[in-house]
């Protein structure tokens, strides 16, 4: 079987607008990575994939930030409350570029839209996220002036360095398992998953899917959302 890469929102979530993880792909995570390594691949900041992996009581194998935080235990050891292996909570880049678009978006008249406390950026490292109802014009110039790029992923607007995607996440995780990213299998339904899906062996959109992840995909699923995840399990392991 193999090694699973992935993404949390419109994935192995409840078709919009909720928002909350279809239980059912709790059991299947973990019936999953009893066979082969998971990596849980996301846009969203380190805590919360971590968090998840915690509370399925999955080996701690992520990719946050769409590729800017990555942690892949390598023995996830004996102990239920941790002590597991890895290399280390690894960095590509930092925040600095992406706070400095922020700063010119806020003095443009435009908050990030998250309200007080901004939960969304609050453990962030390497880039910042805008909420989906803000004004996209504005910072995708700012963005640009700075040397970064928007990627909308459905769920946020992610102001990040182009350089960095889930693909470069993947690589060091796979690296740490001792496995090539041509190895994995990729689930994923949009834009910031479509660099994963180039560099994975075998790739499934999910059918709610933008344009360019079901462009990069080698299969689209018939279901959406968190049907279509468990779809492409049962497709792929077939
Ligand atoms: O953080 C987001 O905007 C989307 O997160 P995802 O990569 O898990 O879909
Ligand atoms: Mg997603």
């Amino acid at each position: 079987m193999r090694p699973l890469a992935v993404d949390i929102d419109g994935t192995l979530t409840r078709p919009k607008p909720d928002r909350g993880i279809d239980p059912r792909v709790f059991d299947a995570l973990r019936a999953y990575a009893d066979e082969a390594p998971v990596v849980v691949a996301t846009g969203k900041a380190f805590p919360f994939p971590v968090g998840l992996c915690e509370f399925i009581d999955l080996p701690k194998r992520v990719v946050a930030e769409n590729g800017g935080v990555v942690l892949c235990e390598t023995d996830p050891g004996d102990d239920p409350y941790g002590g597991g292996e890895s290399d280390g909570v690894v960095h590509n880049g930092d925040r600095t570029a992406a706070d400095a678009v922020a700063a010119a978006y806020r003095e443009a008249g435009y908050d990030l839209g998250w309200g007080t406390p901004d939960l969304v950026n609050y453990w962030r490292e390497t880039e910042v996220a805008v909420a989906r109802d803000r004004p996209l014009d504005p910072l995708e110039s700012l963005a640009a002036e700075h040397g970064l790029e928007v990627v909308d992923t459905g769920y946020a607007y992610h102001v990040k360095d182009p350089a960095v995607d889930k693909d470069t996440g993947l690589e060091s995780a796979a690296a740490a398992l001792g496995y090539e990213p041509s190895d994995f299998l990729a689930v994923g339904d949009s834009e910031n998953d479509a660099e994963m899906f180039a560099v994975a062996g075998e790739s499934y959109a999910v059918a709610n899917a933008d344009e360019h992840a079901l462009a990069a995909a080698d299969h689209v699923t018939d279901a959406g959302y968190a049907d279509g995840f468990l779809e492409a399990l049962d497709r792929a392991t077939a």
